[in-house]
């Protein structure tokens, strides 16, 4: 046992650090699940050519630290009232900075980055994308870190004889956070992040010297892998006066797996925010996808590594925010709703939100988005309702690929995230899946599986929370009928146009 875990905490609160793709955030949850507090910042993205995108990690540790002070202060706690910390973050994001002075020697690349497509099409072409597959359980896909891991050691001058010589350290959001919570005293990880990576033997749970070779990557650079629960390490007493235990990790879609209860196999959820990730729990089995979906490490709790099938589906609430930063089309994200709702349908607009390549089940890294069917008839109302329909289409393909690899039709469909707070896109999503959704009762899913695990691992007694969160049942049995074909050709045709 960890000293900080020897001064029992007062009350029992637990701290989770939400570091997703747009904000950073720290809430505080009681025994019981529920929220005490929160503290949230936005995370600027930086797009400095087409197809890249970037964070700022140094920025991302200063806001995290600040949310914590404040959560604080807004749970009216001290840090002694907190008995452990559990960290959960948008996954693949990669950060590499230098071991003596704990400073990035880049911006982070993040997980919507291609720039890497050529990288991985040429690793295709040489044959590896059997191996990579069955190893990892991942496509060949610049989704994944490996090969951003790879681009930052031979784009950053010096970067790749100073990871050689261990000067260097890398690794998923996590691990960046988790080296500065100990004063850069513990370089680790946990097994949902490491299995991200590309660079995992999602069998043996270890980092693999085929992949690391073939990729090019020095083991020097990488984290300890440990599991998602238990005493991982502890934080800098400097920081908060008194050294609080880190007992959970996860990466944000294995942590709301965790949140939902799907912590046994055939049960599913999908999360929507800035996209759509389908995770299904397959218990102690790798199932090796025939349809374009993923195996990966579902949240470790025992001696035992467990799996989960994913559907990685990369704009859906980014298409959102795409409307309204981009095109300007809507004030909120929230205004999408009553405007998608002023038309009966799409008038024949659809759109493909290709905009950082298509992810699961289709996979095409060079594939940019597309609006078909636009006349002179064409409104607002309608490009806004075809865009709620592009994310409930895309969740439709996830969901067949995933009953096709299981074998059984899931009967209902778990569902969290910002864009289930959009009855219209969740009524519709029921109706194209033929199935019920049913809305977790707390928003922050994320957060609670996080917190969870943070309980777990330091012995806490947490509850999951009851139902309570409202339930979609299928109404229209016709729209996929009316949608799905023109979907099909017009995601074959986007499809085309990136293969010239
Ligand atoms: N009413 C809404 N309808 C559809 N999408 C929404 C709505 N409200 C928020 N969103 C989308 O949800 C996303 C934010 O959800 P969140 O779960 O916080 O995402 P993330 O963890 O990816 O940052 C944004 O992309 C936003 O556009
Ligand atoms: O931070 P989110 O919620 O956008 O999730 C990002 C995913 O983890 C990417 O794989």
């Amino acid at each position: 046992m960890t000293d900080a875990a020897h001064t029992t905490a007062a009350q029992g609160f637990i701290l989770a650090l939400d570091q997703g793709t747009t904000s950073s955030r720290a809430l505080v949850f009681d025994r019981a699940g529920r929220v005490v507090a929160m503290a949230q910042r936005e995370l600027p993205q930086s797009y400095p050519q087409p197809g890249w995108v970037e964070h700022d990690a140094l920025h991302i540790w200063t806001d995290t630290l600040a949310c914590m002070h404040e959560v604080l202060l807004r749970a009216a706690l001290k840090p002694a009232d907190i008995a452990a910390i559990g960290i959960t973050n948008q996954r693949e994001t990669v950060v590499l900075w230098d071991r003596a002075t704990g400073t990035p020697l880049a911006p982070a690349i993040v997980w919507q980055d291609r720039r890497t497509a050529d990288a991985c099409a040429r690793l295709r072409a040489d044959g590896h994308e059997a191996f990579v597959r069955g190893r990892t359980g991942l496509v060949l896909d610049p989704y994944f870190s490996a090969s951003k891991i790879a681009w930052l050691l031979d784009h950053v001058p010096g970067a790749r004889s100073r990871a050689e010589r261990g000067e260097l350290a890398c690794g998923t959001m996590d691990s960046w956070l988790a080296w500065q919570l100990t004063g850069g005293r513990r370089h680790i990880t946990d097994l949902t992040n490491a299995s991200r990576t590309q660079l995992l033997d999602i069998r043996s749970g270890r980092w693999d010297d085929d992949l690391l070779a073939l990729f090019g990557v020095p083991r020097a650079l990488l984290p300890e892998v440990l599991p998602s629960a238990g005493l991982l390490a502890d934080t800098d007493p400097a920081l908060f006066g008194r050294a609080i235990p880190l007992t959970g990790i996860a990466g944000d879609q294995q942590a709301a797996l965790y949140g939902q209860g799907c912590s046994a196999a055939g049960l599913a959820k999908n999360t929507y925010g800035t996209g759509c990730f389908m995770l299904m729990h397959t218990g102690r089995q790798v199932i090796a996808s025939t349809h374009g979906l993923l195996a990966t490490c579902a949240a470790q709790t025992s001696a035992h590594i467990e799996y989960a099938l994913e559907g990685s589906v990369f704009v859906t609430g980014a298409l959102v925010q795409w409307l309204r930063d981009g095109l300007g089309l809507i004030a909120r994200s929230a205004d999408i709703e009553a405007l998608a709702a002023s038309v009966p349908d799409s008038g024949g607009v659809t759109v493909v939100p290709a905009f950082t390549g298509l992810g699961a089940p289709h996979w095409s890294a060079e594939a940019r988005g597309a609006l078909y069917g636009l006349t002179r008839g064409t409104t607002r109302a309608h490009i806004a309702r075809a865009a709620l329909e592009a994310i409930a289409l895309q969740t439709l393909d996830v969901m067949r690929a995933m009953e096709a690899d299981a074998g059984a039709p899931l009967r209902a469909l778990k569902v969290d995230g910002g864009g289930t707070a959009n009855a219209l896109l969740m009524q519709m999503q029921a109706d194209l899946l033929d199935c019920p959704v049913q809305v977790a009762p707390t928003a922050e899913t994320t957060s609670l599986g996080a917190a969870l695990l943070a309980a777990r691992g330091c012995g806490l007694d947490m509850t999951l929370p009851d139902s309570g969160g409202r339930s979609f049942q299928p109404q229209d049995r016709t729209l996929a009928a009316a949608l799905l074909p023109r979907w099909q050709r017009a995601v074959s045709a986007t499809m085309q146009m990136a293969a010239h």
